[in-house]
């Protein structure tokens, strides 16, 4: 397991650990099959989901996000549809089978947390335990509140909270009921950038030290590309795409990796680290390529999950001369598509193996005569892989 504790605090650890071969789907896992009418709008999913790590529901608004979390819980009931969670169905029309939500083992966390103003932190999450009968217990208090970093808050009131603090104890309280699924519907939405940085790295906790497959509702690339191991597409109520997110957020056919902040998510193997620079040095599992990274330390050995946004990779034909931007990674031009601005390009890059966007100027792209085939460099500024 993932050695948090070596990260200090106040700083927010910015990468978590790489999206793994055990989130692919299995037939134990997650089996999601609705059909909802509501007037001028359907939804019609059917997906097969990891019942591990974080699947995230990506979309625009209005393409049936909430929606699909509504059923899952139970608070819409499709006309048709099946829910199976590993052995237990939870919804199965064809044999008029509908397990209330009260008798689904979920949490929920909505955009605003909801707490219950008279009762103190620990009254919130002493709350949530309360519902779970000991033998069934998966998560203990002292964990969520561990995972959550919120003991210190324990004595406090709901209205004393900041949003994110808030929106920390309201996840707390859904583990705490020990669910077999934890739905997250866009628990960040409502909250500024910093606050944000101050909830993601526990988020990122709860991916790599629970073994409770969380469904995250975003429509913010970051946050998937931060947290998902698994992504969903939705648009217009029906699923565009599904698959791993680290071959999801490099297909050029899919407007998440078209868009203005699309972002790639790449595994890095922590192979050294430099403290007086406070950079690390990761390889690209199996390959001789390194990326240099800044960042306090993390323990050799550790894959982690490096976020780098397209608009961050510049492209050069030549290997550069000594300059300031410390990663120049040797990359392959296997794609070439429209960006969100006509004025762009996306460019897929293969590195080794591992997908990598640039989105330079339609100018640049030509001027640098960009072909599929074309051996390039892909410089990636060191600190823009943190962001
Ligand atoms: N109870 C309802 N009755 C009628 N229409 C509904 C109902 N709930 C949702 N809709 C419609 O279904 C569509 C999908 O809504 P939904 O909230 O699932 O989208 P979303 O992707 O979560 O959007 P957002 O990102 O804005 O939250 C919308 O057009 C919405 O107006």
């Amino acid at each position: 397991m993932h050695d948090l504790s070596a990260l200090p605090e106040p700083k927010p650890p910015l990468m978590s650990r790489t999206p793994s071969s055990e989130t692919r789907t299995t037939s134990g896992g997650i089996h999601a099959r609705f059909l909802v009418e509501h007037s001028g709008f359907t939804l019609d999913v059917d997906l097969d989901l990891p019942d591990r790590g974080v699947t995230a529901i990506f979309g625009q608004s209005g393409s049936g996000k909430t929606t699909l979390l509504r059923c899952l819980a139970g608070l819409v009931t499709p006309v048709s549809g099946r829910l199976s969670i590993g052995a237990d169905v939870w919804l199965d029309t064809a044999n008029r089978l509908c397990l209330p939500t009260h008798c689904r083992p979920l949490g929920y966390v909505f955009q605003e947390a909801s707490l219950f103003p008279h009762l103190t932190v620990e009254g919130n999450l002493r709350f949530g335990l309360k519902r779970v009968a000991r033998s069934e217990q998966r998560v203990v208090f002292d964990q969520a509140a561990q995972l959550l970093g919120i003991e210190h808050l324990l004595r406090r009131m709901p209205s004393g909270l900041s949003g994110g603090e808030r929106q920390r104890v309201a996840i707390a309280r859904a583990l705490l009921t020990s669910p077999r699924l934890l739905l997250l519907d866009e628990p960040l939405a409502s909250l500024d950038r910093q606050r944000k940085e101050e909830i993601l790295p526990y988020l990122a906790r709860l991916h790599d030290e629970l073994d409770i497959p969380v469904i995250y509702v975003s429509h913010a690339p970051e946050e998937v590309a931060r947290l998902a191991d698994y992504l969903v597409l939705l648009d217009n109520g029906r699923t565009v795409a599904s698959g791993l997110i680290s071959d999801m957020l490099a297909r050029l056919d899919l407007a998440v990796a078209r868009a203005d902040d699309a972002s790639v998510v790449m595994p890095g193997v922590v192979i050294g680290y430099e403290s007086t620079y406070e950079l690390l040095t990761l390889a690209l599992p199996g390959t001789p390529v390194t990326m240099r990274v800044v960042h306090s330390s993390m323990r050799l050995g550790d894959t982690i999950r490096v976020v780098v946004k397209a608009r961050d990779v510049s492209l050069t034909p030549q290997a550069p001369a000594l300059g300031s931007i410390l990663n120049v990674l040797p990359a392959t031009v296997v794609g070439i598509a429209e960006a969100h601005a006509p004025s762009h390009v996306m460019v897929r890059l293969d590195v080794e193996g591992t997908p990598l966007l640039s989105r330079i100027t339609r100018f640049s792209s030509d001027r640098l005569g960009l072909a599929v085939g074309m051996r390039v460099w892909a410089q990636v500024k060191a600190v823009s892989l943190l962001t």
